[in-house]
């Protein structure tokens, strides 16, 4: 049965940070992706991972993005990924790994796509979003079974994925017979009222427009997820809060713009997220 995801997630997940804490205890997280041509997607997703509270944020990507992403996200750490055994090393350091957005699927990027799954452990979470799920259909690439993954397509890259064409996705029992053959832990359907699908739960979104049909805003929601597993405990529960706040702070901002630049739900993060719980000290 699926149930509507409603805004008690944001009160479950969103906890309030100890004051003694510190950047170690929310989240190291790798984002691999952005070739020449689409290093937006990453730099997209970079912003949504670091406006979300991240403890540390760490972007592998095409050596041209690496100046705009430090222009736009100084906070953010760097890597070429040209330099296959350094990025193989932050991926084994890491504890959220999100690979795909604008990575493209030459040979380099398949690659790199098997070589991050392999080196990925028990105790880490594994984000795949838009190429990375593009090649893993092509090339009939095996999801690892000892890591929690997360999956984010978009209908058409559904389709492909898992051969469940768009007219029969309103069908949960087939998504989510293929969500368990693909050793997908957490399924992110994302389309008009997008549905989240887990062992024994299927939850569906019943906010967001037409004003989030635009590009980047797929990359932004994996950048979010990925700070959200990061740093808050059970990462289902995480990822429904992320997939939650993504569309409620773009239904907001629609209020007073004709379309919502996934950009603008990243500088809005930090804000929403303290209405939620906020982490100023509290008054006697
Ligand atoms: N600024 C940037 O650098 C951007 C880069 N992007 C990157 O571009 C690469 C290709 O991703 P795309 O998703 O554009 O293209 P793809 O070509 O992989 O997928 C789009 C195909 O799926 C079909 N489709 C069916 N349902 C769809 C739906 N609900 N939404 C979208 N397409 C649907 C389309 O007709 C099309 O044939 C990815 O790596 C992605 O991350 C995009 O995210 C857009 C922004
Ligand atoms: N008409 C719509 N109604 C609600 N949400 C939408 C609509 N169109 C797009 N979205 C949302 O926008 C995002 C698009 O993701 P995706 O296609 O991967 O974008 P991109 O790859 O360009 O970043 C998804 O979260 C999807 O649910
Ligand atoms: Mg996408």
């Amino acid at each position: 049965m699926v149930t509507e995801l409603k805004a008690d997630i944001l009160h479950e997940v969103i906890q309030k940070r100890p004051v003694t804490t510190n950047k170690t205890n929310f989240g190291n997280i790798l984002l691999i992706g952005g070739n020449e041509q689409f290093g937006g997607a990453i730099l997209m997703a970079a912003s949504a991972a670091v406006s979300s509270g991240a403890g540390l944020v760490t972007v592998a990507t095409h050596n041209t993005n690496i100046t705009p992403l430090h222009i736009r996200n100084p906070e953010a750490m760097a890597l070429d990924w040209d330099n296959h055994g350094t990025v193989l090393e932050q991926v084994r350091k890491s504890s959220v790994v999100l690979i795909g957005p604008g990575l493209g699927n030459s040979e380099d990027a398949i690659e790199l796509l098997r070589s991050t799954m392999r080196a990925m452990r028990e105790n880490q979470t594994l984000i795949l979003d838009a190429s990375a799920l593009g090649i893993i259909a092509d090339k009939h690439v095996m999801i690892p079974t000892n890591v929690f993954t997360i999956a984010t397509p978009h209908q058409g890259e559904w389709a492909q994925l898992s051969s469940v064409m768009i007219p029969y996705q309103d069908s949960m029992e087939l998504n989510d017979l293929q969500r368990k053959t693909l050793n997908i832990d957490v399924l992110v359907l994302k389309k008009h009222h997008t549905v989240i699908l887990s062992e024994n739960r299927q939850m569906e979104l019943l906010l967001g427009g037409p004003y989030q049909a635009t590009g980047g805003m797929g990359d932004t929601l994996a950048g979010l997820i990925a700070g959200f597993v990061g740093q808050f405990a059970e990462p289902r529960r995480a990822t429904e809060a992320a997939v939650y706040a993504h569309s409620a702070i773009a239904q907001e901002l629609a209020e007073h713009n004709w379309v919502v630049r996934p950009s603008f739900i990243a500088d809005f993060v930090p804000n929403y997220m303290a209405r939620i719980n906020t982490n100023l000290p509290e008054v006697d």
